[in-house]
């Protein structure tokens, strides 16, 4: 089981900085959706160049032109790049397709898909690294989770690995690893904290002990 630090509300120097806290920490470094609107692709670049060792996520949450995206992403120094489960099917293959041919992985985000099971199966067989259930901001606004997502995609997938996001924090964490996803993607649950070096290093403990 890997740890995922998402960074949404941060600019460059400031995700450089908060990387330099919990480096130790982490297996994948996130640059979220609102980093990618307000800094562009120049984000995943910078931090890849400051943190050669850490695998960096693009969170582009691609809905279209998926290969050219990927591509895109992939230039900039993405090792991972998010895909959205509601995309059509030639959209998903697109982006496997410019994937592998990178040496890139795709990790599809199934926020807002209604038929989980469903199109869970489906993206795994259309040969996708990992399906991730989310629960976006706006729904956890309003006390939502994902955590019984995670046993419905668990109990279909048979290929591709499984991950989830959407509000973790240290006290929701056990329940969360009860589930065996193969990676946990946590934002705010460590960005939030006072002290972020101990949070990330606690978290790693638990993901590590699985
Ligand atoms: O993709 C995202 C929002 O769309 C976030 O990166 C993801 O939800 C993780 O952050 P947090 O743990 O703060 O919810």
């Amino acid at each position: 089981m890997e740890l995922q630090l998402a960074l949404d509300l941060v600019n460059i120097p400031e995700a450089i900085e908060l990387v330099k806290e919990v480096e130790e920490h982490i297996d994948i470094v996130e640059i979220g959706t609102p980093v990618v609107i307000n800094e562009g692709l120049r984000a995943v670049k910078e931090v890849k160049a400051a943190f050669p060792n850490l695998k960096v996520l693009a969170d582009l949450k691609i809905m279209d032109a998926a290969g050219y995206e990927v591509m895109k992403a992939s230039e900039a120094g993405a090792d991972i790049v998010t895909i959205l489960g509601a995309a059509e099917d030639m959209s998903i293959k697109g982006a496997v397709e410019e994937a592998r041919k990178q040496g890139k992985k795709i990790l599809v985000d199934m926020i807002a898909v209604k038929d989980l099971a469903g199109r869970a199966k489906e993206l795994d067989s259309l040969g996708v690294d990992y399906i991730c259930v989310h629960t976006g901001y706006d729904l956890q606004a309003v006390g939502k989770n994902s955590f019984e997502d995670l046993q419905t995609i668990k109990s279909v997938v048979k290929n591709a690995k499984t991950a989830i996001a959407g509000g973790i924090k240290l006290e929701t964490l056990a329940e969360v690893i009860k589930v065996q996803p193969d990676l946990v993607i946590v934002g705010g649950g460590i960005t939030g904290q006072e002290d972020k070096k101990a949070a990330a290093a606690k978290m790693q403990e638990m993901v590590k002990q699985g």
